[in-house]
């Protein structure tokens, strides 16, 4: 690992969706062991942000470098070094939930002993035990979210990207993802976490960049004893924003 670099830095990062900006000269550094919480209200940009930093969606200009190395240059770093959770986790109704962790774990490299204990790991980390030979397809929303997440968890990245991980969790799951999320950095990992609940960004993140029509309108450290602060900041800037629109 280059540590003199952050683990990601994004610059000036343009992207067009059905001929209208969606993401406009975004400059953004995440280091290792840092969670980063992206909010902005619906349409902001935040989905495109996170697709083009997971590699699923190529920027118009801009780049992305991953531990000091291009990403648009070099896409198989992502392969090793991003875990990447979508706003609906991309799964297949007639595969198991253990089958879609050896097939995450295979793409990824994993095989043998080394497979095994991955998945076993995830299984039990994110309480998919009693579900392994269940069908993705008659899994419950918040079943598929955490499968989602074991799968983004499983190869160890050194980036985490969390679109709307809460989505669809029970309050007694909400805590143990942030409980996971805190793990995740304590270990070193960086996590990017999207989300429309402002709680959910001063109970775990340590950093907020706050989105609107595609640009950076706000970046700072989070307060996490005054979630009324963030609110307020958040109001203002999407408020503005649709003042200014009107
Ligand atoms: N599949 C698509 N085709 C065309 N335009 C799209 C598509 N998905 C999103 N967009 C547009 O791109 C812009 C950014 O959308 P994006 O999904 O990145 O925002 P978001 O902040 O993630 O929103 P949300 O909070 O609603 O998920 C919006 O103007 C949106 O209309």
């Amino acid at each position: 690992m280059n540590t003199a670099q952050p683990l990601l830095r994004i610059d000036r990062l343009c992207r067009q969706r059905a001929g209208r900006i969606a993401v406009q000269d975004l400059c953004l550094d995440v280091d290792r062991g840092e969670v980063l919480g992206l909010l902005g209200v619906n349409g902001a940009g935040k989905s495109t942000t996170l697709s083009m930093i997971a590699g699923a969606m190529r920027p118009d200009s801009g780049t992305i470098h991953l531990n000091g190395e291009d990403f648009l240059e070099c896409p198989e770093l992502g392969q090793r070094l991003i875990g990447w959770l979508p706003e609906r986790a991309p799964l297949w109704q007639e595969l198991t939930v253990l089958e879609h962790l050896q097939a995450h774990g295979r793409l990824h490299g994993l095989n043998g002993a080394a497979l095994r204990q991955a998945t076993e790991a995830m299984l039990e980390r994110l309480e998919l035990g009693n579900l392994a030979r269940r069908l993705a397809g008659v899994l419950s929303q918040g079943q598929r979210q955490r499968l989602g997440l074991a799968c983004a968890l499983l190869h160890r990245p050194a980036l985490l990207i969390l679109d709307e991980p809460a989505n669809a969790l029970d309050p007694v799951q909400v805590a143990s993802l942030r409980q996971l999320i805190r793990e995740e950095a304590a270990r070193g990992t960086a996590v990017i976490l999207s989300t429309h609940l402002l709680a959910e960004v001063t109970a775990v993140c340590g950093r907020v960049a706050i989105l609107h029509e595609g640009q950076l309108r706000h970046e700072g450290m989070v307060d996490a004893s005054d979630v009324q602060a963030l609110e307020r900041r958040f109001f203002d800037i999407a408020m503005n924003g649709r003042s200014q629109a009107a």
